[in-house]
């Protein structure tokens, strides 16, 4: 099954609730433009110097001012007003034969781009958790020089897939290997957000890929928190270094950091403790940990990777914000995208943010753990095939 197949199915929770909702949205005041035979030149939302009173057969459309990131077909030319009839209204004259009444069945219903399409367009993405302001700089953008145009659902959602890849393009970055040995990796979120699971995937990749990798099971507090990243180490083929439950978390990473460089590896992932982000104290402990490795090497964290659940939510906008301000976080890791309805809260992430998203989890195996894809994901989270 190709990646692109294995995310559709995975999300299909996310793009099954944008795919109905557009469908319903053309549905909604459809006009049945199958049932023209000889479909004409689309009207324009801006009044023409002067009356054309028979176009040609074959005039080609106005072009309407193509953006870069337009990938969506241009919608087929017919002969409606800009503004839509509140019913479908067949016209009168031209009856279709038996081929017409053939293609009228295969033809997707298409309604004009109007200001109540567009208020639905940003319910719906606000629905899908993309956040009012990004739902709203989205369908503002996608209505850019196509007021009035025809649209059916599969032009809307090749409309939406272009915005959406073009918001995360910018975003969509692995995780930078340095020079550096050991190159560190601190891996922070709140409780339950995946790190552990993080940790052992991208441990295993990085093995897979050569690297020599240590991981350091910073979370001190749970003996099981410890037994799970040990079992994740075994499966990646990495040593895991604990310190006795109750002990300072900081000091397991300085001596983690002493360990990784007497081995000489290429990365030292530190695992810690899942806190919430309203909890000050954790927070602080955060801070401390960081000031400790930096006693080693002052530019250390290289990388601090934040674990963010996709089930959350908007929620996860202010885990960015305070874990920003706390741990000066440089890059994302967003799990469990498999089965949430809640994708669009990348887009809002990737908007408001920027920061780079290195990866997403899609399942609970070491290798679900997939690259960040912007058109992938994009045709998935929309439901294009
Ligand atoms: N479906 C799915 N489950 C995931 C994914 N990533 C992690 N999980 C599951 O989420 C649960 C929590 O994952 P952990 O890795 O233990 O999370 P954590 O952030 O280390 O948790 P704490 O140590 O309690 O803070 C586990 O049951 C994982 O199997 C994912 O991408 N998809």
């Amino acid at each position: 099954m190709s990646f692109f197949k294995k995310l559709k199915d995975r999300m299909l929770r996310s793009s099954s609730k944008i795919d109905e909702g557009l469908d319903a949205i053309i549905e909604k005041r459809a006009v049945d433009v199958a049932l023209e035979p000889d479909p004409q030149p689309e009207a324009m939302p801006d009044p023409q110097p002067e009356a054309m009173p028979e176009p040609e057969p074959d005039a080609a459309p106005r072009p309407l001012a193509p953006q870069s990131h337009d990938l969506a077909p241009a919608p087929k030319p017919v002969p409606v007003p800009s503004v839509s009839p509140p019913v479908a209204e067949p016209a009168p004259a031209a009856k279709p034969g038996f081929l017409g009444r053939l293609v009228s069945r295969t033809v997707e219903p298409r309604r004009a781009l109007d200001d109540e399409m567009l208020e639905s367009l940003e319910d719906l993405l606000i629905a899908a958790d993309m956040g009012v302001d990004t739902a709203l700089r989205v369908t503002a953008n996608m209505a850019e020089g196509r007021h009035g145009r025809m649209m059916s659902a599969t032009d809307i959602k090749g409309l939406l897939a272009a915005e959406i890849a073009r918001v995360m393009e910018p975003v969509a970055r692995p995780l930078p290997i340095y020079p550096k040995k050991p190159q560190v990796v601190l891996v922070v979120g709140v409780n339950g957000s995946g790190k552990t699971t993080t940790i052992g995937k991208l441990a295993s990749q990085f093995k897979a890929a050569g690297k020599t990798v240590v991981i350091a099971a910073g979370d001190t507090f749970r003996a099981a928190a410890v037994e799970q990243l040990q079992v994740w180490g075994q499966r990646a083929g990495v040593p895991v270094l604990t310190a006795p439950e109750g002990s300072d978390p900081a000091a397991l990473a300085f001596d983690a950091m002493t360990r990784a460089e007497a081995d000489g590896a290429d990365l030292l992932m530190i695992d810690t403790a899942g806190r919430l982000q309203n909890r000050a104290d954790l927070m602080e402990e955060l801070a401390k940990i960081v000031r400790v490795i930096r006693k080693k090497d002052p530019d250390a964290p290289h990388n601090t990777i934040l674990v963010l659940d996709a089930t959350t939510g908007q929620n996860a906008l202010s885990q960015v914000k305070t874990f920003q301000e706390m741990a000066n976080v440089s890059g994302l890791v967003m799990t469990k995208l498999d089965g949430t309805a809640k994708g669009g809260v990348l887009v809002a992430l990737a908007d408001k943010f920027g920061l780079p998203i290195h990866a997403i989890g899609v399942g609970e195996q070491i290798d679900d753990l997939q690259p960040f894809d912007p058109e992938d994901f994009a045709r998935a989270v929309v439901g294009l095939d």
